[in-house]
């Protein structure tokens, strides 16, 4: 297909466009970055910059689901082409492919079409000044999320389509009226998790996450739980684990089939026996490397790994392959040869030439006897011929004993004297030339045959190439698999359970990573269900004397699938969010998971808003930043969608953040039957008084970080203040940010002052 005659058809095709799906779409590296416009409704679809495999397995699950008329794409991905330019499987669709130049799809200049056609959709401000760009870019990323930077050359190239193609003219009076929608495009059957809910879950370390542009080659990858799972043994295997991390499943059937494999390994002892494993295919690394060399110079070792897989895989195809590798090398003679030699029977003309070559040694005996007449005797023991590969035939005496021979009596003078070493000197006579002549480099002829036959082997080994990468996905597979169960094993990490029902229970759940780092970790059970039924509430308890007020035994439900919980600094909040995020996220890309057992209903996405773990955290979200992710929350969820919210509303001022915070679970407290399980963390306590006043605090389970040893703030300076980190019912109204202060080396005249400053505060207030 070439752009010119693309352009052709997308002019024939004016008229009928009105109601048609048009994807654009194009891979930057292996980033798949997309946009779709629907005709039909106006709403243009955008995708966040996707990671591609070699199978284009996510633009064909893309394609299968969005059933595009017409696909645009750039000019510089042959391969991507041929893959659009197919019949859609399962739904027999063939779309139409336009091919536009390269050039269209610029990022800078689709972000700025973008936010034109979307200008008359940003919302209103009640000051007018601030509807400028920065505030239209705002909206934008608030809905579509900031890693979108490849799928935005889409957007310009697919605006400038339709601008082009005269669609918005026709089916919108207004020009640039065109989007009556825009919404992030997600594809089934993948859980979507944002750039940012990845990094702040450390799935990828900063520095090497493979959906970023910066060539790290040599870092290592640094604490992350793809750094932690991996233990693949094949670079494609290593990349398919990449994949499967950047695309965590909805499908119940495949992530059944990785996790009841990784059991299956584990119940057959495959760990322990994995050395063995890896000992049967000892060259398993290599494969892949192997089976790339047969388009180009196969060393005999990498031979020898085919042949391995051949050994070990009882199946035809390989049978096939192995026999005619078998039949065609010689392994032995190739070794103490230094090249690839080929076995007899395999080619006549080569068997005549190693027939000669084998008698050489006895005919070159006797020719040097019939020359040795025309030499004096006294040179004749040391004469020999000798045949050289590429020199030819030559006639060698010792140097000693030449140097004996008087001019006179010599024949030599008419011989070619060729070269000396430090005990021989070579010559050429006439019957040294005739054999060169006759018999010629034997050796060169041998070795040019057996080349010839090589390359026939490779041919013939390479019209298995479908069954190689075939092949090549499955060890991939199995390494990923392996490696989940290795993890597993060395982890203690337990089977999900899944369930149809959108609860989520977990018992005993932990940090994958912090366990790892800390030595020990306190585990924390979940339960987010939704309420079966309304409950009575709780209310305070009145012999409480900690600062935190226990809700035991007075919230009968209990069943609620939003949780607010409070508690000290540094007393774990954030860690268990994070834990119970990773933990569904794990169990959806197939593996086991840390916790002693979890019963998972499907999420259809994980959103969230987290600081990173401050030590590793290079980002520092802005308030608006916060602000961008918390309306993707409230946007997208479903009663599927699991959405944590770390501190929400400390990045402006008290009151102000306050209330957007509580408005949030108020929100989503009273959202009709199908609302997301949530997780809020937070210092702002008097949310649980706001809630109780409007009535909404029973739809809502609270809880706090425990701690013991200090009763209330003033204890600060008790030296027994221990982090529990055992999540309990209640609320907590203390922050112990000054116990922390002093833990964390701040001077006590210091903290004696932010006391006074504080009671000062509240006297005046
Ligand atoms: N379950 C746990 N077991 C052991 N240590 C833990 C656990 N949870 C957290 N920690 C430790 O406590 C530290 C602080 O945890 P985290 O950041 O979650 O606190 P936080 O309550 O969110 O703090 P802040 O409110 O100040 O943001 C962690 O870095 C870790 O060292």
């Amino acid at each position: 297909m070439n752009s010119e005659k693309a352009i052709e058809i997308k002019v024939e095709d004016h008229s009928s466009v009105g109601f048609q799906n048009i994807l654009s779409i194009q891979i930057q590296k292996d980033l798949v970055g997309a946009a779709l416009f629907s005709c039909r409704s106006g709403t243009l679809k955008v995708l966040e910059n996707t990671k591609e495999n070699d199978d284009f397995g996510f633009c064909q699950a893309l394609l299968r689901q969005e059933i595009p008329d017409i696909i645009i794409t750039n000019d510089r991905d042959e391969q991507l082409i041929k893959v659009l330019d197919k019949r859609i499987p399962i739904v027999e669709h063939t779309p139409t492919v336009v091919v536009k130049p390269q050039i269209e799809y610029n990022t800078v200049s689709g972000n700025g079409r973008l936010l034109a056609y979307t200008a008359h959709l940003v919302p209103k401000q009640e000051d007018t000044s601030k509807r400028d760009e920065a505030n239209a870019s705002q909206w934008v990323y608030s809905i579509i999320g900031n890693n979108c930077s490849v799928s935005l050359g889409s957007v310009g190239a697919l605006l400038l389509y339709l601008q082009t193609a005269g669609i918005e003219k026709n089916k919108f009076s207004s020009e640039r009226k065109l989007i009556l929608k825009l919404e992030r495009l997600s594809v089934l059957p993948f859980l979507q998790i944002s750039f940012e809910s990845m990094q702040a879950l450390h799935i990828f370390s900063d520095e090497k996450h493979p959906n970023m542009h910066i060539t790290s080659k040599g870092k290592k990858e640094g604490i992350s739980i793809f750094g932690l799972l991996n233990t693949t043994k094949t670079p494609s295997g290593k990349r398919t684990l990449q994949t499967w991390m950047l695309r965590p499943l909805q499908d119940i059937d495949i992530i059944n089939y990785r996790v009841k494999n990784v059991q299956m390994l584990l119940e057959f002892n495959f760990i322990e026996k994995k050395l063995r494993f890896y000992k049967t295919l000892p060259n398993i690394k290599k494969i892949e490397k192997s089976i790339d060399s047969l388009w180009m110079f196969p060393s005999l070792n990498d031979w020898q790994t085919i042949l391995k897989i051949y050994d070990n895989v009882n199946e035809d195809t390989l049978r096939a392959i192995g026999n005619i590798i078998v039949k065609t090398i010689d392994f032995e003679s190739s070794y103490t040869e230094g090249r690839t030699v080929v076995k007899p029977n395999i080619s006549s003309e080569l068997d005549k030439l190693n027939h000669i070559y084998d008698g050489l040694g006895s005919f070159l005996t006797e020719v040097a006897q019939e020359q040795s007449q025309d030499i004096p005797d006294y040179l004749t023991e040391t004469m020999t011929v000798v045949y050289f590969p590429q020199l030819g035939y030559l006639i060698s005496f010792d140097k000693q004993k030449l140097e004996q021979i008087s001019q006179q009596d010599t024949v030599l003078d008419t011989w070619t004297k060729q070269f000396t070493t430090n005990e021989k000197v070579y010559y050429k006579n006439p019957r040294m030339y005739e054999l060169d002549e006759f018999l010629g480099d034997i050796h060169a002829h041998i070795v040019d045959r057996e080349i010839e036959i090589i390359q026939g082997l490779k041919q013939d080994v390479r019209t298995h190439n479908e069954y190689f990468i075939e092949l090549n996905s499955y060890i991939a597979e199995f390494d990923c698999l392996l490696a989940f169960a290795s993890a597993a094993y060395e982890n203690g990490w337990k089977k999900p359970l899944f369930t149809d029902s959108t609860d989520l229970i977990i018992k005993n759940g932990k940090h994958p990573l912090l366990e790892i780092l800390l030595g020990s970790f306190i585990p924390n059970s979940t339960n987010l269900c939704l309420p079966k039924k309304l409950g009575v509430g709780f209310c305070m308890s009145e012999t409480d004397t900690t600062s935190e007020r226990s809700i035991q035994n007075l919230n009968p439900r209990n069943n609620s699938n939003m949780m607010v919980i409070t508690g000290a600094n540094f007393s774990g909040k954030s860690i268990y969010a994070k834990q119970v995020a990773l933990i569904v996220y794990m169990s959806q890309i197939g593996s086991y998971v840390p916790a002693e057992s979890a019963e998972i209903g499907l999420v259809d996405r994980i959103e969230t808003k987290i600081k990173a773990i401050d030590s590793l955290s290079e980002r520092q979200s802005t308030f608006v930043h916060d602000l961008q992710q918390v309306s993707l929350a409230i946007r997208d969820s479903t009663s599927r969608s699991l959405i944590i919210l770390d501190e929400f509303g400390k990045g402006t001022i008290h009151n102000d953040g306050l209330s957007l915070f509580y408005a949030l679970v108020h929100y989503f407290a009273t959202l009709d039957g199908e609302r997301p399980k949530t997780i809020f963390t937070t210092h702002l306590h008097e949310v649980y008084e706001l809630a109780v006043a409007d009535g909404i605090s029973d739809l809502i389970q609270w809880k706090y970080m425990s701690i013991s040893g200090a009763l209330n703030e003033k204890d600060y300076a008790k030296e027994n203040l221990v982090f529990l980190y055992k999540l309990k019912e209640g609320v907590s109204s203390n922050s112990f940010a000054f116990s922390c202060a002093l833990k964390a080396g701040v001077p006590i005249e210091v903290i004696e002052d932010a006391e006074n400053y504080k009671n000062r505060m509240l006297n005046s207030s």
